[in-house]
């Protein structure tokens, strides 16, 4: 694992924007994108550049179900906001928290994934070391599936609603087999609320009640975090 400590997340954005970079100029074409505060640097970074990104592909981990992609909350909204409406994609797939049939929007969505090897996976990461919506106990086998919040996760993310009954309690997620196998992995980290899940997923043993320990198996992740978020890191992992 490649680990960047930065002052703030302004300079963490900066660094994960400069990653996506570099890899379009070597060929990447699919980009697996992640919601949620930590990426919203990096996509101001991308919005503000002149790089072009209509004829690339984007894949996102995850989207809440039973939220209308028109629902201020939704991922779709999220991402439409704060990059796809300034930036179009060639083509741009969010599972649809609409879908009838939750079993066959999952299929369809490792059919996608599969046909579009994703070149560079942005990720965050929850307080509990969950990555996209895969959460603690989560197989490391996993492909896309429908998934139960945790409280944990439920309280977490009620900061961005009016009232945490609000917080749907299910969503469809990206496996943690299918973001493993992207080629290249940038997670993005900052802040308090990080420092245990940061130590766990770096320090700590690879098991699937910390998600994020899987990274410690993938050949090429860079972990980009703030120095309050790494302030638990032991020093040789803080140089
Ligand atoms: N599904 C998302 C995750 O993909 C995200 O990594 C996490 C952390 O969000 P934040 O970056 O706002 O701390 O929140 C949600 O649970």
């Amino acid at each position: 694992m490649k680990i960047i400590i930065t002052k703030d997340n302004i300079e963490g954005g900066t660094k994960a924007f400069e990653i996506i970079k570099t890899g379009m100029k070597n060929g990447a074409k699919v980009l697996g994108l992640a919601t949620g505060s930590s990426p919203i640097p990096l996509y101001s970074d991308m919005v503000d550049s002149d790089l072009d990104f209509s004829d690339m592909t984007s894949i996102n981990l995850d989207e809440y179900y039973g939220l209308a992609p028109d629902n201020d909350q939704s991922y779709h909204y999220f991402m439409q906001h704060h990059l796809f409406d300034q930036k179009p994609f060639k083509h741009s797939y969010i599972p649809n928290g609409l879908a009838k049939n939750i079993h066959e929007e999952v299929d369809h969505y490792n059919k996608i994934i599969e046909e579009n090897p994703i070149d560079i996976q942005i990720l965050g990461i929850g307080g509990n070391g969950h990555i996209a919506f895969n959460e603690p106990g989560t197989p490391f086998g996993s492909l896309t599936h429908e998934v139960k919040l945790t409280e944990n996760t439920i309280k977490a993310n009620s900061r961005f609603f009016d009232n945490i009954d609000d917080v749907p309690r299910q969503a469809i997620c990206m496996g943690i087999r299918s973001i493993m196998n992207s080629k290249k992995i940038v997670l993005l980290a900052f802040g308090e609320s990080k420092q245990d899940a940061i130590k766990a997923m770096i320090e700590g043993p690879v098991t699937e009640e910390v998600p994020a320990s899987i990274l410690q198996d993938h050949p090429d992740v860079t972990i980009i975090c703030d120095e309050v978020a790494a302030a638990k890191l032991s020093d040789k992992y803080r140089k």
